[in-house]
């Protein structure tokens, strides 16, 4: 072998310095950056950079920006061809979050779906938060998915690591509003899956509480990286940018 191109370089000191040990032993090596190459590893590279899983926060919201109704029912805002989108991100990532308000409302299975209702090959670990016991004939105990790991606290740092240590690389937290509003405080959400449905209901609970932002300037803002039609709903993928970073992680 005379010549290795390479399109990304490796972000994870355990396993960076490859080319410069080629070229030591005689082989060259030339970084040939691909942006297909980069967004093919963006959310591992993003992990293995922050030492933490790399997390996504879906929400599926009315016109309004509410996830459920005044009684807390929320099956379902959005359609069948943006809740088979959002099954084929689960079979995508290492693991799915919810808290526990979520399980106590919505008695949720976790699993990731085939349209036709079959489990898909790869099943994420399903991780429950919060200091509540799950009931014995809780779906997420009782139907065939992937491993249940409850973690009993309400510590954003402490559920990433004890993930990152079960080498969680991502994470789809889907809610609720607590939880959802707590990884956004600390500051550790990359991406945001915002499903959004031609639907009102004028009353009920936000996608997200209160982040402390009292004025416009300092508002959470997102970089468009995709949006699409799902049906009668649209789908919003966004990112974070440096220079629009939460203040918590800019001063980091
Ligand atoms: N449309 C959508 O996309 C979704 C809608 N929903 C809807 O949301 C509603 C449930 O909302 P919500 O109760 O907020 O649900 P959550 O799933 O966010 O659960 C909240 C509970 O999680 C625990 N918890 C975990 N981490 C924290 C933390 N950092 N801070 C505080 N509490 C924490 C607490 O319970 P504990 O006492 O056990 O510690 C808390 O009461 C339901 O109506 C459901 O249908 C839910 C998910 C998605
Ligand atoms: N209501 C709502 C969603 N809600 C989310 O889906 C979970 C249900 O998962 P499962 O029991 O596995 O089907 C539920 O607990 C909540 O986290 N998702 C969506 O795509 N669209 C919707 O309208």
């Amino acid at each position: 072998m005379a010549e290795v191109v390479y399109a990304v370089a490796d972000p994870n000191p355990v396993a960076a310095g490859g080319a410069d040990y080629l070229d030591a032993h005689g082989v060259r090596t030339e970084l040939r950056p691909s942006d297909a190459a980069t967004e093919l590893t963006h959310a591992w590279a993003t992990s293995a950079a922050a030492g933490r899983p790399y997390v996504i926060l879906k929400t599926a919201t009315t016109l309004d920006g509410r996830v459920a109704a005044a009684d807390g029912t929320s099956r379902w805002i959005t359609g069948p061809e943006a809740r088979a989108h959002a099954h084929e991100v689960r079979a995508a990532v290492d693991a799915i979050a919810v808290g526990t308000g979520t399980v106590a409302a919505d008695d949720p299975i976790l699993t990731a779906r085939r349209p036709d209702g079959g489990l898909a090959d790869h099943q994420p670990l399903r991780v429950l938060v919060g200091r509540r016991e799950v009931p014995d004939d809780a779906r997420l105990r009782t139907e065939d998915g992937g491993e249940l790991v409850h973690l009993a606290t309400h510590d954003v740092a402490e559920v990433l690591a004890a993930l990152a240590a079960r080498e969680v690389r991502t994470l789809l937290v889907e809610g609720g509003p607590t939880l959802a509003t707590a990884f956004l405080d600390a500051g550790v959400v990359d991406e945001l899956h915002a499903y959004v449905a031609p639907v009102l209901l004028g009353a009920g609970p936000g996608a997200v509480g209160d982040l402390g932002v009292t004025t416009i300037a300092d508002a959470l803002r997102w970089r468009t990286h995709d949006a699409r039609r799902l049906g009668e709903d649209v789908l919003l993928v966004a990112r974070t940018h440096p220079s629009l970073a939460h203040p918590s992680v800019q001063e980091a």
